[in-house]
């Protein structure tokens, strides 16, 4: 009988990484395959190397002076350290949302709109309005600014703010978008609807998050990895992470027993 193979195969596939600051070794040998079309979490003691193993997937960590990263990272099989891969152009595949919000001090618009002109996605005007749109509308905030797309960014609430940087995200069309604790400047309500939006987002893209909140990363991720002093201790399913733990260090974390 006809085998029919339902796996997808993983967005990263990583190997060996290793990230060094300098002498220090923040990350060591992890080996971790990533899926696409999934929320992916990342939780940890704080200094366990989580937005390091984060940066990872975008080369960021290369913007960090002393910093040196070693193994194998390979998006769709790509190696994306290889020499013949720019950085820059990897980053407009591999967007990133950052703790807070930080909006360019310009308009609504003109945020928005900054990565495909550098990128040259839109040519005509006509074109980058409609991808503006189309990126506000993804991110969940079009409504309330649809009206106001000359207000200056920094006018907009903290909660409007992180999703004008994912709007700013989406507009340059990646395939990952990397959240490094995208909720803790946000309220209740804000929280909630950015973890609405993530839910709707994960249909379309790999989405990987560092997260404090256990409860976050419980509601909204299908796998957790839990790091502990640079090492991958265990990542699984995040309803088997939280119900049944494997390690005593997970174990203790998600209780809140860690010391
Ligand atoms: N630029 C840097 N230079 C030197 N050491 C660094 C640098 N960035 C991070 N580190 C160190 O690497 C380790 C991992 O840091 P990282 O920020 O990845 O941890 P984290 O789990 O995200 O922490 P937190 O939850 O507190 O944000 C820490 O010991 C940190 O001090």
């Amino acid at each position: 009988m006809k085998t029919i193979e339902t796996k997808l195969a993983p967005k990263f596939t990583c190997r060996g990484v290793s990230v060094h600051y300098g002498e220090f070794r923040a990350l060591h040998d992890i080996d971790i395959d990533i899926a696409d079309r999934s929320v992916t979490a990342l939780i940890g003691p704080s200094g366990c190397g989580k937005s390091t193993l984060l940066r990872v997937f975008n080369r960021m960590n290369e913007t960090i002076p002393d910093a040196r990263t070693r193994g194998t990272v390979l998006m769709d099989g790509t190696d994306i350290y290889a020499p013949s891969i720019d950085p820059v152009l990897l980053r407009t595949r591999v967007g990133m949302v950052f703790q807070k919000p930080a909006p360019f001090p310009r308009s609504v618009y003109d945020n928005v709109a900054y990565g495909p002109r550098l990128h040259g996605l839109a040519q005509a005007r006509g074109e980058l309005k409609r991808l503006v749109e189309k990126s506000l509308r993804r991110a969940g905030l079009w409504e309330e600014v649809k009206d106001r797309l000359s207000l200056p960014a920094p006018s907009l609430s903290i909660g409007q703010q992180q999703r004008l940087v994912l709007a700013r995200a989406l507009a340059i069309d990646p395939d990952v978008i990397l959240m490094d604790e995208p909720a803790s400047s946000l309220d209740p309500i804000a929280t909630a609807r950015l973890e609405a939006l993530i839910e709707e987002l994960k249909k379309r893209y790999c989405i990987i998050i560092v997260t404090h909140s256990m409860a976050q990363a419980a509601r909204i991720s299908d796998k957790t990895a839990f790091l502990h002093k640079g090492a991958l201790i265990e990542y699984d399913q995040t309803d088997r992470i939280f119900t049944n733990p494997s390690d005593t260090r997970t174990q203790d974390y998600i209780t809140g027993r860690f010391g």
